[in-house]
């Protein structure tokens, strides 16, 4: 069977964003209801929609010995992370500050992988004091520091290599991590010198290679060249003589929007197991996006309705600053009215934007949605994972509330720091006098 929409409970089909009588429900809760309580704009999360893509992947992977640990950056609510983690999830990371939020959420330390191209040295201090599983390293100068902060400490630092194998992986330009060029990663060829380096030093315990080649792919033959190009290093490494014991095998996998189906995880886990699944390293695998991005919507109010030049304008309060995948990557996320409206089809064709001081500041333009008028409530679709996440407060704007749905009930799991908070901490900082050298004095 195809396992495409991370959406549909296994039992009855029944969706976790879908209509009922009518409305909008988020499990078994009339979004309605929730929007009295909560104001717009607002992130509303389905705990049992995650806890349904972890099983889908796990059931998928587990069998083939395919460790799962979750992106932190893709919804680094520490809800959200406790949620995951207490699936069984370990969690990858990317600073200091993911760090602390997925140990607040109870993960263990051993689940913990530190990925990205610019780990200063008090990051990698944390993470070596903390005993995580493995940095991920993405440069000779990284392999240097690392060696140097863990020698420092008294520790030996765990680590992989990430590899670039130069594989396009047919997605947005700007979420391609892993072509010619590319800040990520080190150049295939030469990983055979550097790590045959690093494992002749004694601060480094290196441990075997990384490679993450984009995000939201969905034709999986990348994947494929990817994975056999790191199954053909990890043997000539050993052929080197030197050991390989893991594999990490990264993210990127993508998921269903509007009527794009999503690709596979059968297929997904049946290419992990082709090509490095004879290997015997220790798989691991680094989703963000597929475990949260269909959980997720951001509500929002329609404030004003202007003529545009090819139809009418709707002016939402939610913007880029909550949601920036549009402006970031002409990312286009389903509209959904809270009410079912009868001939919504033939209603016309509306601008969606928002209240930002920016051009770029626009979902694109929407059809279906009946006739929206001022104070009509719609959700963004799909807006679970790189959401609130990436939310600024440009403008000025407060961050929105972020709310969970587990069943029959709700609760706010974050509610941010808002500006008024925010000016008394800017106003409150003292001048400190400066090291300005000294002036010769004069003759
Ligand atoms: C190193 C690394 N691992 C994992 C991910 C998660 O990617 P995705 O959310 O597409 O699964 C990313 C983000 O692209 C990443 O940079
Ligand atoms: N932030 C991106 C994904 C990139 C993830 C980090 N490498 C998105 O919203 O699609």
């Amino acid at each position: 069977m195809a396992i495409t929409n991370p959406r549909k409970l296994k039992s009855n089909q029944q969706e976790w964003f879908h209509y009922r009588t009518g409305e909008l429900h988020v499990e078994n809760l009339c979004l309605n209801d929730i929007a009295r309580e909560v104001p717009t704009p607002f992130y509303c999360y389905s705990a049992e929609a995650m806890r349904w893509a972890y099983s889908i992947l796990s059931d998928a992977l587990s069998p083939i010995g395919v460790s799962i640990c979750f992106a932190v950056k893709a919804n680094s609510n520490i809800a959200v992370l406790r949620l995951l983690s207490e699936c069984g999830c370990g969690m990858d990371i990317v600073s200091a500050g993911e760090l602390e939020r997925a140990l607040t959420a109870g993960a263990p330390a051993s689940q913990i992988i530190f990925s990205g191209v610019g780990k200063t040295r008090a990051e990698i201090a944390r993470a070596l004091e903390a005993g995580i599983h493995q940095i991920n390293v993405e440069s000779a100068a990284e392999i240097e520091v690392v060696a140097e902060v863990a020698r420092s400490l008294g520790l030996r630092a765990t680590i992989a290599l990430r590899v670039n194998p130069d594989v396009d992986a047919k997605t947005h330009a700007k979420i391609t991590t892993a072509t010619r060029g590319s800040k990520f990663g080190i150049a295939i060829d030469d990983i055979p010198e550097l790590y045959a380096r690093a494992a002749a030093r004694p601060e480094l315990n290196v441990q075997g290679l990384a490679v993450h080649i984009g995000s939201q792919v969905q034709d999986l033959s990348p994947f494929r060249r990817a994975f056999a190009a790191m199954a053909a290093l990890v043997t000539a490494l050993r052929e080197k003589g030197l050991e390989v014991p893991r594999l990490d095998l990264g993210g990127g996998i993508g998921i269903a929007v509007g009527d794009n189906p999503g690709p596979d995880i059968a297929e997904y886990a049946a290419i992990i197991a082709e090509t490095v699944g004879n290997l015997g390293c220790h798989l691991t695998v680094e989703p963000g996006r597929w475990l949260v991005g269909r959980a997720g919507l951001l509500v929002t109010e329609l404030l004003y309705l202007k003529d545009g030049q090819d139809g009418p304008i709707a002016i939402v309060d939610a913007g880029m600053n909550d949601l920036v995948r549009p402006a970031l990557y002409d990312a286009k996320h389903p509209a959904l009215p809270f009410h079912q409206a009868k001939g919504a089809a033939a209603s016309p064709r509306y601008r969606i934007v928002g209240p930002i001081c920016e051009s770029s500041d626009d979902f694109g333009a929407y059809e279906g949605l009946g006739e929206l008028k001022a104070g009509t409530l719609l959700a963004f679709d799909c807006a679970g994972a790189y959401g609130a996440s990436m939310a600024s407060t440009y403008n000025s704007r407060d961050l929105v509330a972020e709310i969970l749905v587990d069943g029959d009930h709700f609760r706010t799991i974050r509610r941010r720091q808002s500006i008024r908070e925010m000016l008394e901490l800017e106003d409150a900082g003292d001048w400190q006098s400066g090291s300005a050298p000294a002036r010769k004095a004069a003759g």
